[in-house]
């Protein structure tokens, strides 16, 4: 079988792990772009210890570059799929569309965009962007960081659900075989946990009982998910609340039923002495900018508009927000008037 031509864009925790499993699969052959640990990687390769591949030294796919194809001025052919790894973050240029651009005719119908990053609606601006472009949905239950460049230490399982996003400008036949083609090559090295999940909301709105709860309180606090159990009250003033107002959103607006037990399961899902952070917070950490518009925004937006009240995000959402403008400040990236 000829290998099929993947483009990640985003060789971070994530991104990395992405590729090193898709070429161990040997089904694929995988273009990487890189930017801040390009140098490192370009040189040296990745270093990995990770809990599904092992420790792996100078490692690196098919192709690494610091740019992104740019498939017309460079007459290359296209991708078969596009993989996006970067943290997704719309309030911060250049956004997911500006990023395939160079890579993805608008008309395309032959590459299939996959998205392998946390949040809702996060397949909508491709629908105006690149109307007959089949994306999937990539929910990750890994945990995975890159604590200096080009060096990956993943120790949390790849759980991998993959389905495909709802387009009205294809048939829904297409957009699943696209997404039984991902699902094999991502398996094909059988050291992960991949599943075809054509319920894409159902996985969406379950990840975001974490991701829209967790990762802001753990982000704001400063406290991980270990000690954030710990704290006294959070739990019930803040965690459980908001993952109760997510469950309400979910039924309201994706017609997803979670049951109260998903509450618990997902405060306890990872063991409270690994003390681990939530990407959001990890971001905090390291100055990044954060992804509260998918995770927190989305959810909220959506709930509120079909009636749900939302007082606990409402207010995690401000706060992300303020936090946002504040690392945008940092970066000169906004005017503020002079301190008198
Ligand atoms: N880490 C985890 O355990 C989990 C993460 N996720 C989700 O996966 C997605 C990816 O997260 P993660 O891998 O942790 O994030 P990272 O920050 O570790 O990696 C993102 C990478 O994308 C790169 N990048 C950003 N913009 C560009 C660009 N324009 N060109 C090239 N590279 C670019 C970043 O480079 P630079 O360093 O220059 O910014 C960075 O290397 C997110 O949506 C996250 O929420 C989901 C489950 C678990
Ligand atoms: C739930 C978790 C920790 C990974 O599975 C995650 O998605 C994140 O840190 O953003």
């Amino acid at each position: 079988m000829q290998k099929k031509t993947v483009l990640i864009i985003g060789g971070g925790a994530v991104g990395a792990i992405a590729a090193l499993n898709l070429e161990a699969g040997g089904l694929a052959e995988v273009t990487l772009v890189l930017r801040s640990n390009y140098k490192v990687v370009n040189e040296k390769g990745y270093s990995f210890e990770s809990c599904d591949h092992g420790s792996i030294k100078a490692w690196k796919p098919s192709v690494v570059r610091n740019t992104i194809p740019d498939v017309k001025k460079e007459s290359l052919p296209l991708y078969d799929y596009i993989l996006l790894a970067t943290k997704n973050i719309p309030d911060v240029p250049p956004t997911v569309v500006d990023l395939v651009t160079p890579a993805l005719p608008s008309n395309n119908t032959h590459t299939t965009i996959v998205l392998l990053q946390n949040g809702l609606n996060i397949e909508k601006p491709f629908l105006s962007s690149h109307p007959k472009t089949p994306v999937l949905s990539g929910v990750s239950l890994i945990g995975s960081a890159e604590p200096s460049p080009g060096h990956i230490v993943h120790d949390e399982p790849d759980k991998l659900f993959i389905g495909a996003f709802s387009n009205p400008n294809i048939s829904s036949s297409l957009a699943q075989s696209r997404a039984q083609d991902f699902f094999k090559i991502y398996s094909a090295a059988s050291r992960t946990q991949c599943t075809y999940s054509p319920n894409v909301l159902h996985d969406r709105w379950r990840k975001l009982v974490y991701n829209a709860c967790l990762n802001p309180i753990c982000a704001i606090t400063g406290l991980d998910s270990g000690r954030i159990r710990l704290a006294e009250g959070a739990l019930n003033g803040l965690v459980r609340p908001a993952m109760r107002e997510i469950i309400c959103a979910a039924k309201a607006v994706g017609r997803v039923e979670l049951d109260e037990g998903i509450v618990k399961w997902t405060i306890e899902m990872d063991p409270l002495e690994s003390y681990l952070k939530p990407s959001m917070q990890q971001d905090l950490d390291k100055g990044n900018f954060i992804e509260f518009e998918n995770l927190l925004g989305e959810p909220l937006r959506e709930g509120k508009k079909a009636g749900v009240e939302m007082p606990t995000l409402e207010v995690l959402y401000q706060l992300a927000k303020a936090i946002q403008w504040r690392n945008k400040e940092r970066r000169g990236m906004v005017d503020i008037p002079r301190k008198k």
